[in-house]
């Protein structure tokens, strides 16, 4: 049985100890309720197989207060505290988490802050929770670690402990490549290398999934493709997990006595006000101040609604030690302020202003008394409260206004969208809320109820460690079976099963794995010793022997063409026959080739030592002879190009070893290989390639001696350090 531990840097409770007396209460804000949610509904994880569940964080207060007596409280609830120091908590909390990492994945980057001594505190504190969690978990275990604040987490875990699953969710935005670029480099790949430790990574929308992955190639140099990293041997998934909340919950509140009486309460109050209303954490990203002066414009550009509609605006203090929290409380502050006297009078205040914490009973009878909630976010991971406002009203009332930034929007498709940037648009939708109709009310929340009811926490939770099982078998498989060394025994089984089979059939790649790679293509002409070798091969009786190449058929033919053995073509577009003639696999659409070769011939102007080779349904560009890392950058910013001209067109863009190549889509290794196995039917089948595309070939004839000529992840069998080894092997199975 597995344990499941959660590692996030708040704990789901708030610590407060005053004057000796130790206070715990519901921590705020959307990571905290959700996973409480998950854990409550799925019985601690229980009723995922489970047998045991710790929470690794932060108790809220600082080491100097976190008494034995609060571990021990904390403890008996299943919660493991990792302390941080004064110190810590400014560098770190409030240092590289709350001044550097949010606002820049937020995209403030005026308001980011790069300070060493920040980073210096990250590297020390994700430290810390790393050593906590190798404390407590052993081989098989499952480690979901949240947020930005733990980005390295994963990476050393995988290196103290590299038997654990290791799950990681961010539920922040990840930015844009450009953006993120503004990190120094050495953060910037730490941070992505830390990611890359685990089995699987996880953001709310695809979205900052498809920012996350072109920081990855850009800056890390790694392929990804598909929702997949490929890290050396190693595969990390990537996926869009959008969180939730607990549908049933809010669904059920109205009915709730001490909320039903709230409700009553609040009513009879408010006289019949339309009420308008938001709860946020106090946090710059809120979008607050736009709000209150969009609410303002609203007022004074519809007068007829004063003293008829009032707003009821929550803001809970939050991370009140960095100085643009501060600075912005007293700006929301001063504008309720001058509003409220500017329009008010004495029977109605234009803005209800709550600056403090509010039980969730209150919170759940404003969520079912409101109007209209005005969610207006400059920018949010996804926005728990939308959703719990939408799920509260069982009376299927209710109009949600919600920015396009917030990730919730992805999914709330029937809220009033607005860009919170968009003052008169958001006025609108202001007005449009206050007088729409009960039926069309009542259409939208009731779609946007039925989604959030199916994808509720549950879900989320469920379906992300469904994924991270997945994810964790995959490297566990690879790891498991490596491809062997191709050493003298291994060569000698291979010549055994060669010896007593009947038919035979051997595919091999040509550049790097017949030849070595030399500067320019053109050079790497064959050898007398390999024509002989290959002559002989395909002597043995019911032997064939194809070469599978990348290369043009004109060259294939100018120094292959006198042999009895079969050629392919420009990986798989065109096929000869022993002394036959050369025929077309598929038919090609190569519309997009003239652009391709313009946008390479622009790479190659500005990257020294690289060329073009132009055949005929693919174009490749080699950086072989470009200084290394000159080389690989250039051709991560062309792939990315690339990526970009030729969405939608029947192409398809290979990275292989020091080239990107464009080919027609349709065509590969693999599928030739296939087809020859199945024309030929041979009992003994022998592989040997050096690049991503011949991996291919490995994988359509599973049951094939497999070799792989180099470093790096493959579907082989076994692994030959060079050309050299290749050629051996081929000497024995002649001998
Ligand atoms: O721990 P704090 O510094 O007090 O901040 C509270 C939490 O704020 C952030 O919440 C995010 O998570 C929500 C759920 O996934 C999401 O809806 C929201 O858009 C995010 O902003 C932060 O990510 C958490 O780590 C904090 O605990
Ligand atoms: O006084 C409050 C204010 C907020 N919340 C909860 O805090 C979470 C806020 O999550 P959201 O994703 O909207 O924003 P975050 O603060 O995580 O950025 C929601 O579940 C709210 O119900 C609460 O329980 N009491
Ligand atoms: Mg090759």
């Amino acid at each position: 049985m597995a344990k499941l531990v959660i590692v996030s840097n708040r704990l789901p409770v708030a610590v407060s100890v005053r004057g000796g007396s130790v206070e715990i209460r519901e921590a705020v804000g959307g990571l905290a309720t959700a996973i409480k949610s998950f854990l409550a509904a799925t019985e601690s994880g229980k009723t995922l197989g489970f047998d045991e569940l710790v929470w690794v964080g932060w108790s809220g207060v600082k080491a100097e207060q976190e008494t034995e007596e609060v571990r021990a409280k904390l403890r008996e609830m299943g919660l493991l505290t990792v302390p941080l120091t004064g110190e810590e908590f400014q560098l770190f909390y409030e240092g590289f988490c709350n001044s550097t990492l949010w606002p820049l994945f937020h995209s403030f980057t005026v308001y980011t802050v790069f300070e060493a001594k920040f980073w210096e505190s990250y590297l020390q504190v994700n430290h810390k929770y790393a050593e906590a969690v190798s404390a407590v978990a052993r081989p098989g275990d499952f480690v979901w670690v949240h947020d930005y604040h733990l980005m390295l987490v994963p990476g050393m875990l995988r290196e103290q402990a590299p038997e654990l699953a290791v799950g990681f969710f961010l539920h922040i935005p990840f930015p844009p490549a450009e953006v993120y670029q503004l990190m120094p480099p050495p953060w910037r790949t730490a941070l992505l290398d830390g990611l890359l430790g685990a089995d699987l990574v996880g953001f709310h929308i695809h979205e900052y999934v498809n920012n996350f992955l072109r920081s990855v190639s850009k800056f890390l140099g790694y392929r990804t493709e598909a929702g997949m990293v490929y890290a050396g041997r190693r595969k990390i998934r990537v996926g869009a997990f959008p969180i939730s909340i607990d549908f049933d919950f809010f669904h059920n509140s109205s009915e709730v006595p001490e909320v039903e009486r709230q409700i009553e309460e609040l009513r009879q109050r408010l006289r019949g006000l339309k009420i308008v209303f938001s709860i946020d954490r106090l946090d710059y990203t809120k979008g607050v101040i736009n709000r209150i002066h969009a609410w303002e414009r609203f007022l004074k550009e519809r007068p007829g609604w004063r003293g008829r509609a009032t707003f009821i605006l929550v803001v809970v203090p939050s991370r009140t030690g960095v100085p643009q929290y501060e600075a912005m409380k007293r700006e929301i502050e001063r504008e309720v302020g001058r509003i409220n006297g500017e329009l008010g009078e004495v029977d109605w205040v234009p803005i209800v202003y709550i600056s403090r914490y509010i039980p969730t009973t209150t919170l759940l009878a404003l969520y079912n008394i409101a109007d209209v909630a005005l969610i207006t976010p400059l920018k949010d991971g996804m926005n728990l409260v939308a959703k719990e406002y939408v799920a509260s009203r069982r009376d299927c009332r209710g109009v949600l206004i919600l920015s396009e930034t917030a990730g919730a929007a992805h999914e709330l498709v029937q809220a009033l969208v607005v860009n919170p940037n968009d003052e008169s648009g958001i006025v609108n939708a202001i007005e449009r809320a206050l007088s729409m109709d009960p039926e069309e009310q009542c259409r939208r929340i009731k779609s946007m109820q039925e989604r959030i009811r199916q994808h509720n926490v549950v879900k989320w939770g469920v379906d992300f460690i469904h994924a991270l099982a997945l994810a964790y078998n995959d490297n566990l498989m690879s790891a498991a079976t490596p491809a062997r060394i191709l050493d003298g025994e291994a060569a000698e089984e291979i010549a055994s099963a060669f010896r007593n089979s009947r038919k035979r059939l051997l595919m091999l790649d040509y550049d790097g794995t017949l030849v070595p790679h030399y500067p320019y293509a053109y050079q790497a002409v064959p050898d007398a010793e390999l024509k002989q070798m290959l002559r002989d091969l395909a002597n043995i009786p019911n032997t064939s022997v194809a070469v599978v190449s990348g290369r043009p058929r004109d060259f294939l033919e100018a120094w292959l063409g006198d042999l009895n053995i079969y050629l392919v073509a420009e990986h798989g577009a065109f096929i000869k026959e022993p002394g036959g003639g050369w025929t077309q696999l598929f038919p090609f659409d190569l519309s997009w080739k003239p652009a391709v070769r313009k946008l390479m011939e622009d790479f190659t102007a500005l990257t020294p030592g690289t060329y073009i080779e132009e055949k005929e349904v693919s174009v490749a560009w080699h950086y072989r002879n470009a200084e290394a890392e000159v080389g690989e950058a250039a051709a991560n910013r062309l792939v990315e190009a690339l990526s970009g001209l030729l969405a939608g067109t029947p192409a398809n863009i290979l990275r292989g070893v020091k080239v990107v190549e464009v080919r027609a889509a349709g065509v590969s290794k693999g599928a030739a290989a296939k087809l020859l196995y199945e024309k030929l039917a041979p009992d003994f089948v022998l592989i040997a390639g050096d690049d991503y595309t011949d991996e291919e070939m490995f994988k359509s004839v599973p049951a094939a001696f497999s070799v792989k000529v180099g470093r790096g992840e493959t579907a082989a069998k076994f692994m030959a350090p060079s050309y050299r080894k290749v050629r051996e092997l081929l000497r024995r199975l002649i001998s």
